[in-house]
Parts: structure tokens; sequence; C-alpha cells
């Protein structure tokens, strides 16, 4: 019993029920709740009814499915034979104390109970965690990379594997926002889906257009504030004017703080919450909320007191300042530059401070009287635009400043001017980043060249030679903007690579006959092992008779596969989506050598794949192997057929020219009974011309080279005597 006391303690109940009702219903406490002595008394005689059918029925179920709760039942059990009274000993001080035997048997019966309904929670706790796993694996992923638009500048549909993959890639883009709302690309669609959707991508294009508009209304506070409780800026004119402006920009506040903060998905454990009210719950427990709602302390209503110029009550709206950061975090992490981000982040910061220290200046001025030395402000012109003027002068320390003359002052410029330093040291240093950052593929690249010339240079490399490397740097820069393709995505996870590369060759890859049937996974274990190069026009590719290390995929440009005598004759003429080198590679021919010379018609961009790669990769696609085999083999077979036929040709044409058989001399006997036969009859026909299947022998050359008009008409009359001749047998 104590174990029994042990296990209640330890275990965790969500909630109290009200026992009593449950009792009037069930005449059995739920699972997971606590019952007081007189509840129990109520139990024990519903309990003392059941069968002991029953009972044992379940000791048995408790021995097979928990293993431990048998001990724990004849643990009870003794405990009831021996009556003892000892066993009064507390199963909790929350739930009863008992010292008579008939206690003995409540407890027994109540520990198979309990058991019994531990089994129930464990069996609830068990099902619940299956659904919790169900529902966080239908959450939509965390998106990885937006697609590129399939259509762009692609007429062909791609074949049904690409084309998936292009749907899949849209997907995991969409589906977590807009895909509800149709229509939702407009500008008005993408508002409605704000609402329809009910939650909000913190990534998305409409929501960091929300929080520029939030960001210009705490500026509108940051610079407004200070400049009307200084400046004599606020008259009795303009404030419904001034009020306006700052209600507009509280109801702005309001708006975010209520309806889109708490919209805002959020990312738990890797995963896109989106349920509203954990969006909601996320919001309220965030460090913002609570800022953000101190920002909307209506201390304007002391304006009722102390007047509407008395503006320092508006200060809490200076609290907004993490949606200042928010939307700059954002873009930054959106445009392709984000140091000119940071550039304006930082010069807003300077000119801030230069707007505070004018506020002080003139505040500082009116203190000590206007125009009352030389160094306060005078009074004349536009008092702003004069005080921002000495302000920038003093922040940047340019130009002549007046001199200080009371120890306030001193101080007043010894501040500005510390403050300027630190701002231009930090504003200097981020240019200074813009231009290298801008500049230093740029600068790599001519590094190498410069040093590839100097090399070849040094080696005496033949000029015509120098000038192929040179024009090779340029044009791979011009085309790829780098040297090096594969360094950028050094540091990307490899699933993401994959999603990337596939992206940027679609257009290439689906043209790919190899791949169109192919499994994706077959491809997506290649696209990462092509290795992208360029030729020169002219260049050899490979060479007949080479040993086979790589297969190419023609990305742009043209090739030629020559054959022929002296590979003068081109072939074939290879473009986008063309594989070849794969019959050396597959050894398909019985030998690992090229054979064909193939060469870059002009500049060709071409995918290279290594041998030990592709076997490597279609090891496990038996199908890709046949279709990489059937394709060389048929290439075989072509070139073999036309060498055949070149090779026929030439014979023929050798014939022609020189090797005329001489016909062979008839025999003394034929010339005889030539003479004894009628001359025109069947049978001199037959001997003097021979039989039709004889004579088409032995004209073969002449009836192919040349099917002149006697040569028919020989046919014609030959048929005839056959056919006399034959008529004439007997
Ligand atoms: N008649 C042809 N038409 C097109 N491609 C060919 C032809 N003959 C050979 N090739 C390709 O040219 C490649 C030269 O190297 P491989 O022999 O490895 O593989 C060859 C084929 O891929």
């Amino acid at each position: 019993m104590d174990r029994i006391c042990l296990m209640k303690k330890r275990m965790v109940y969500p909630e109290r029920l009200e026992l009593d009702s449950l009792i009037k219903i069930n005449r059995q406490p739920p699972a997971g709740s606590w019952c007081n002595e007189s509840q129990l008394c109520d139990l024990q005689e519903t309990r003392q009814q059941r069968r002991p059918t029953e009972i044992s029925g379940l000791q048995s179920v408790e021995t097979t499915i928990l293993g431990i709760p048998m001990l724990l039942s004849v643990r009870s059990l003794d405990d009831l034979e021996q009556g003892n009274a000892d066993r009064q000993s507390t199963i909790s001080t929350n739930i009863y104390r008992s010292s008579s035997d008939e206690n003995s048997c409540i407890l027994q019966a109540d520990g198979q109970l309990f058991i019994r309904q531990r089994i129930r929670h464990l069996v609830r706790a068990f099902t619940e965690r299956a659904q919790r796993i169900r529902r966080r694996l239908e959450l939509p992923p965390t998106p990885s990379t937006v697609s590129s638009d399939p259509e762009d500048g692609n007429d062909l549909r791609p074949p049904p594997l690409f084309r998936r993959l292009q749907l899949t890639n849209c997907e995991s883009a969409d589906s977590s926002t807009c895909a509800p709302v149709a229509g939702c690309h407009s500008f008005w669609g993408r508002i409605k889906s704000i609402h329809c959707n009910r939650t909000l991508d913190p990534q998305r294009y409409e929501y960091i257009s929300w929080l520029f508009v939030v960001m210009l209304c705490y500026m509108y506070n940051c610079w407004v504030i200070p400049l009307r409780n200084t400046f004599p800026y606020q008259t009795a004119e303009n404030t419904p004017i001034w009020l306006a402006l700052d209600y507009s920009a509280d109801a702005i506040y309001f708006l975010d703080v209520a309806f889109i903060k708490p919209r805002l998905k959020y990312l738990e454990e890797g995963f896109w919450v989106a349920d509203l009210s954990l969006t909601r719950r996320n919001y309220i427990q965030k460090w913002q909320f609570k800022m953000d709602v101190l920002s909307l302390m209506p201390l304007d209503l002391l304006y009722f007191i102390f007047g509407t110029e008395y503006l320092m009550l508006r200060i809490p709206r200076l609290l907004k300042i993490q949606t200042f950061w928010e939307f700059f975090d954002r873009v930054d992490n959106m445009v392709s530059s984000p140091y000119v981000v940071r550039m304006a982040r930082t010069l807003t910061y300077m000119l801030y401070l230069i707007h505070l220290n004018a506020c002080a200046y003139y505040a500082f001025s009116t203190w000590k009287g206007l125009g009352t030395n030389s160094w306060v402000f005078s009074g004349k012109g536009s008092p702003y635009i004069r005080c921002f003027y000495f302000a920038t002068k003093t922040a940047t320390s340019i130009g002549k400043n007046p001199k200080p003359e009371t120890e306030e002052e001193s101080l007043f410029m010894t501040c500005s001017w510390l403050m300027g330093v630190f701002v231009f040291a930090i504003l200097i240093g981020q240019m200074r980043d813009i231009v290298v950052t801008a500049t230093r593929s740029q600068t790599e690249y001519k590094k190498l060249v410069d040093e590839a010339l100097e090399y070849m240079r040094c080696l005496n490399v033949p000029n015509h030679l120098q000038e192929r490397v040179k024009l090779w740097f340029t044009f791979t820069w011009e085309q790829q903007h780098t040297l090096d393709e594969s360094r950028i995505m050094d540091t990307l996870p490899h699933k993401m690579k994959t999603d990337i590369a596939i992206n940027v060759h679609i257009q290439t890859l689906s043209k790919v006959q190899l791949f169109h049937d192919c499994d994706e996974a077959l491809l997506r274990e290649l696209v990462l092992k092509l290795r992208p190069v360029i030729f020169l026009p002219g260049d050899f590719i490979c060479r007949k008779g080479e040993v086979g290390k790589q297969m190419y995929i023609v990305k742009t440009g043209q090739v030629q596969v020559m054959g022929g005598e002296n590979e003068s004759e081109v072939l074939a003429t290879l473009t986008e989506g063309s594989v070849f080198g794969e019959i050396s590679l597959l050894a398909i021919a019985g030998c690992n050598r090229r054979t064909a010379t193939v060469r870059s018609r002009g500049f060709s961009n071409l995918f290279v794949l290594r041998k030990a790669d592709l076997n490597e990769a279609i090891a496990y696609y038996p199908d890709a192997q046949e279709i990489l085999k059937k394709k060389a083999k048929q290439l075989i077979k072509q070139n073999a057929d036309r060498e055949r036929n070149n090779k026929k040709e030439q014979e023929m044409a050798e014939v022609i020219i020189g090797n005329r058989v001489e016909a062979p001399e008839t025999p003394r006997l034929v010339h005889t009974v030539m003479q004894v036969v009628p001359a025109n009859s069947p049978t001199a026909h037959l001997l003097k011309y021979g039989s039709r299947s004889t004579r088409r022998v032995n004209n073969t050359w002449l009836n192919c080279a040349q099917p002149t008009t006697e040569n028919q008409m020989l046919m014609v009359e030959d048929n005839i005597a056959v056919k006399n001749s034959e008529s004439c047998l007997p």
C-alpha cells in the first residue's frame, strides 16, 4: 500500500473534479481526481457490490499490462488478509486514513481501481501524445527557399518530375500564407488575406509594409515630441492639426497592438505556429507586448490639467522602439544589399541625435536668454534651421563653432562633440564595409587574372594561348560573376543546396532526356555533383580515343560531334539539354575510350559529371542505367551503320574507277552448239546470255552503278527468254 501511496503522490493530476456530482452520475470517480473520506465510503459500497470475477479479471489485466501492478495488488491482498491495523499508514494526506478491515477491503478495491485508472490515464496520455505529434506533422514546414517562377523565360512545359519539383517548392513557399484567398496576388487580395487567414507570416511583404507604416508613426513621435516641446511651433491655431496627427499615429499603434502583432506566426521547435490562440498568447508573453501597451498609455488625458502644449505627456509613445528595430532587421534580411539598410539606420540615428542636439541647443539658449552672448542662439531667422545647422557643425566638427563662454556651454559642446565622434566612427565604418563588400568579388577576380597572366608570361606561354586564357576569364566572369560557383553555396545545408541547384538549373535539367522519367532522388543526387565549365569557340571538349573520365550536359551553346576521315565530318550538333560522353564512361563499346571527338562550336556552358560521381549515383537506379545504356547503344549502332555505308560507298567508287572484271571466254563446245541451233531460238539466247540468275550475279556492279537502258532491255529480253525456254521444257 505504501507503493500505492507513493505512486499516487507521484502522479500529477491535472485538475480536481467535483466528485459529488460525478458519484451521483457514475458512482465512480474519474481518473485523476481526489476524494475525501465520506466520498470514499460511498464508493466502497459500490465496489463491494462488484462481482469477484470482475476483480480477478482486472488483476490479470494488471499483471499482463503493467508488470509491477501485480506486486501492488498482491501486497494489498496481504494487507487485507492480515487485517493489520498498522496498515493505516498514510495513503495520502489529501485522500483518507484507514484503520479498519473494512477499509482494507476498500483499499484493495481502491488499489485495483487505481491501477485501472492508471492504465486509462496512460492510454489517454499516449493518445494525446500521438495526436500532438500528428498535428505537428501536419503543420507547414519552415519555408526554406522561395521557388523561381517556373514560367520565367521557359515556354516549354517541363516533364512531370520537374513540374512536381516546381510545385513542391511553390507549395512550401505559399501554403503558409495566402493560398485560401482567391485573387490574393493583387494588393487588396493581400490585404484581405490578413483578415481571412487570421495569422500573418512575419516574413511577408504585407507585414513588412505594415511595419513601415508603424515605423513612420514612431518616427513622427520621436521627431515631433521634442520639437514641439522646445521650439515654438505649436500655436493655438495649429493645435487641432497637431492633435489630429498625434491621434492618427496613436490609432495605428493601437491597430498594431490589437490586431496585427497577436496574429504573427512564430517558430516553435522548427515549425511555424499558425494557431491564432497560440500566436496571441505568444505575443502577450513577450516583453514587446508590455512595451507596446505602455507606449499606448493615455497620459494625454492630463492635457485637460496641464494643457496641450505639455508634450512630455506623449513621451511613452517612444517606447515602441522595438518596431523601429524590427522593421530594419526584417528589411535587412529581405534586400539584396543589406549594407544600404544598415547605413540608412545609422544615418537615421545620426540625424536624430543632431535633431535632439538642435532642440537642446534651442532650449539651452531660451533658458540663457536668446542672443545674450555670442554662443547662444541669437533668435534671428528660422529657429529650427539655425539650431540644426549649429548642431550639425558641432556633431561633425566641421566649420567654425562659436566659442562657449560659460561652463555649461563648454559642457554642452563637449557632449555634442563626443556624440558626433561616436556616430561618425560607426557611419564611416559601415560605409567602408559597403564599398569593400560590393567590390570584393571583383577584386578577387582581378587578382586571379593578374596572377594567371603573370604566370604565363614567366613561362613564355605563346601569346595566342594567353589571349584564350584571358578570353576564358572574361567570359566566365560575365556569365557567373564568380570563378567558383560552388564556393558560394558551401556554407548552406545539403538540402538547401540541392533545392537551389534544381531551381537554378531546372530549365536545362528539364531538357535532359535522362532525367525525364528518372527518380526524383536520382536527380537530387546528381544535381549537386554537376560542375559548370565554360568552353571557348573551337575548344576540343574530348577527343576520339582518349580515356573517358567525365560526361557532359550542354547548358547553353552548341557542341559538334566530329567523325569520318580526319574528324572533319560533323556527325551531330548537340544543343541545350543534350548529354554526351557517356559511351566511354559506361564502357558500352567494350572499352573506356572516346568514340568520337567533340568540340565547342561557339562559347558553350556545360555541366561536367565525373565518372565516379555518376557510378555512385546510378548504382541504385537501374532504370537510369538502362536509359543511358540504350542511348549509348543507339549511338554506337548509328556510328557503325554510318561507317559501314561509308566503306561500301568507298569500295564502289573504287570499282567504278578502274577495277572492271573481264568476262570469261566462251567454251568451244558452247560455240559449236550455238552454230547448230537456230539463232533466234530460246536455247541460243540462253547460251548467249546465260540464265537470269547467273546474269544477275555477273552484272551486279553494272546494274548497281549504271542502270543503263541496255541493261534494262537485256533484263526484259532475259525474262522473255527464260519464260519461253521454261515453256519448252517437258
Ligand atoms: N553519332 C553521334 N551522335 C551524337 N552523339 C554522338 C555520336 N557519336 C558519339 N556521340 C557522343 O560523343 C561522345 C564521345 O565520347 P564517348 O564515346 O564517351 O560518348 C560519345 C557520345 O556521347
